[in-house]
């Protein structure tokens, strides 16, 4: 890997003579590889008594974990399942270090992928709202298939500039994540791609956009409402220098301190930062820091009261949602052209449009006097909630088949089925088929298949 002088000068600067030695032998040392369990679906003890993965604990994350590289954790059934997503373990900090509980409403302003968001979304538990946003729209519909795969149903995801956010949401968020896009000096190891753009972008081009996005950021934050700011840089000017523009330009913000754990640094010149380096954690470079819009209690009048009217639902649907033991609040299904969403409990009513990638739970489609379910309810579907329900090991061969497309057959001692199964994997949902007999039409989502 060819690493320009210039930034090896500044981690010299930066890191001391003795640190700066052990930082570039890191280099030598092999990439890690981790996944987090995904806690809406299953406990990290659950997850390790089934895997096949040989797995080791990441110290400071309680769902994170390292796996070999030469395992193949993205072709395993329970990764279609939704149980874990796959991420670098210094990355699993941020979302872990912004303290989101359920009924909150959450903002990831640069989201996609979605490796953080659908840790947020987890600790949400399905009350409140996530907003998840990336300005890539490209990027932000495989956000939107992760906070799917994920069982996320109370999400909405956008891809806007943050500025348009901000004119339609004002202050309305009490938890935002900016995971900043950087200059990713941090990433060298894992990615060599990231020195190549790293010469055509460095450190001060990206410090004016993370600039642009902190300001809508604030704006956006409800007082006493927090902001968790990340990078994958070392480059200060991307890291503590914006937290010090931040503190400088909005005497509403102040700095929390984030608890140091073993490895872990703390800022440099701005104390109560937190940084991670690969030669002091088993992980790759990251930057966070932890922000409060102060004033003790929150606006009130955040929410509209206003509420919505009961809905009469069309019979097609009314009689779908009958097979879910779930009690769903019609004046939260909303429903455009032939598709049906369940929104998030505190969608907010908006003045103007948004780019949306999606609005909510999607449920389905309504189709000429049918209802037809869509992949990612049987996703946010636990295996008791629906009606007709077939689980196999994942060991059975079929498993594989189904998540192919293809038919299948039902045993004889498994009977025959009629109508809408939800099918699942050892007890977790993997998508729908419908029954006619012993035989299985396969309803997976075609765009997820496995290849
Ligand atoms: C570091 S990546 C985010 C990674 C993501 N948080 C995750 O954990 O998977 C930064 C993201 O910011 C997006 N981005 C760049 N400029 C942006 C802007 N002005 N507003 C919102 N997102 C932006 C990029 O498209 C990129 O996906």
């Amino acid at each position: 890997m060819k690493i320009s002088k210039d930034f090896l000068n500044r981690m010299k600067d930066l890191l001391g003579e003795e640190e700066f030695e052990a930082y570039v032998r890191s280099f030598e040392e092999e990439r890690l590889y981790g996944l987090r369990v995904n806690t809406l679906k299953i406990s990290p003890e659950e997850f390790i008594n089934i895997t096949d993965l040989s797995l080791k604990p990441v110290p400071w994350i309680r769902n994170g974990f390292y796996y070999n590289g030469d395992e193949r954790p993205a072709k395993d059934p329970y990764y279609y399942a939704g149980l874990y997503y796959l991420q670098e373990p210094s990355a699993m900090t941020p979302a872990d270090l912004l303290p989101v509980a359920p009924g909150d409403r959450v903002l990831d302003l640069c989201a996609a992928p979605g490796g953080k968001s659908t840790e947020l979304g987890a600790r949400l538990q399905g009350k409140g709202m996530l907003v998840s946003n990336d300005i890539s729209n490209s990027r932000a519909k495989a956000l939107l298939k992760n906070l799917e795969l994920w069982g996320i149903e109370n999400i909405c995801v956008t891809s806007e500039e943050p500025g348009k956010l901000k004119d339609t949401f004002g202050p309305f968020f009490n938890k935002i994540l900016i995971d900043a896009p950087c200059s990713g000096e941090g990433m060298f190891r894992k990615d060599a791609d990231m020195v190549k753009s790293y010469e055509e972008h460095g450190p001060e081009y990206y410090a004016v956009i993370q600039k642009e996005i902190v300001a809508q950021a604030v704006d956006m934050l409800v007082p006493g409402g927090l902001m968790l700011y990340s990078t994958c840089t070392f480059s200060p000017c991307e890291d503590e220098d914006i937290i010090r523009w931040m503190l400088e330009e909005y005497e509403e913000m102040e700095l929390l301190p984030l608890p140091l754990f073993e490895g872990a640094s703390d800022g440099i010149g701005l104390s109560g930062c937190l940084r991670l380096f690969p030669h002091k954690v088993k992980g790759e470079g990251h930057f966070m820091a932890l922000l409060r819009k102060k004033q003790s209690h929150e606006r009130e009048d955040i929410i509209s009261k206003e509420t919505e009217k009961e809905k009469p639902l069309p019979e097609e649907l009314k009689e779908f949602l009958s097979l879910i033991s779930r009690q769903f609040d019609t004046r939260r299904i909303y429903m455009k052209e032939d598709c049906v969403y369940y929104l998030p409990e505190c969608f907010p009513k908006q003045g103007k449009k948004l780019r949306y990638l999606r609005t909510g739970l999607l449920l389905g489609e309504l189709k000429k006097g049918r209802f037809e379910p869509a992949q990612p309810l049987a996703m946010a579907l636990k295996q008791g909630e629906f009606k007709q329900t077939i689980s196999w090991n994942k060991s059975d061969e079929r498993v594989i088949r189904y998540l192919k497309g293809e038919t299948i057959f039902l045993t004889e001692e498994e009977g025959q089925k009629k109508g809408w199964c939800l099918i699942c994997v050892d007890g977790h949902p993997l998508g729908f088929a419908k029954g006619s007999g012993n035989t299985l039409k396969n309803k997976y989502y075609p765009g997820w298949r496995w290849q």
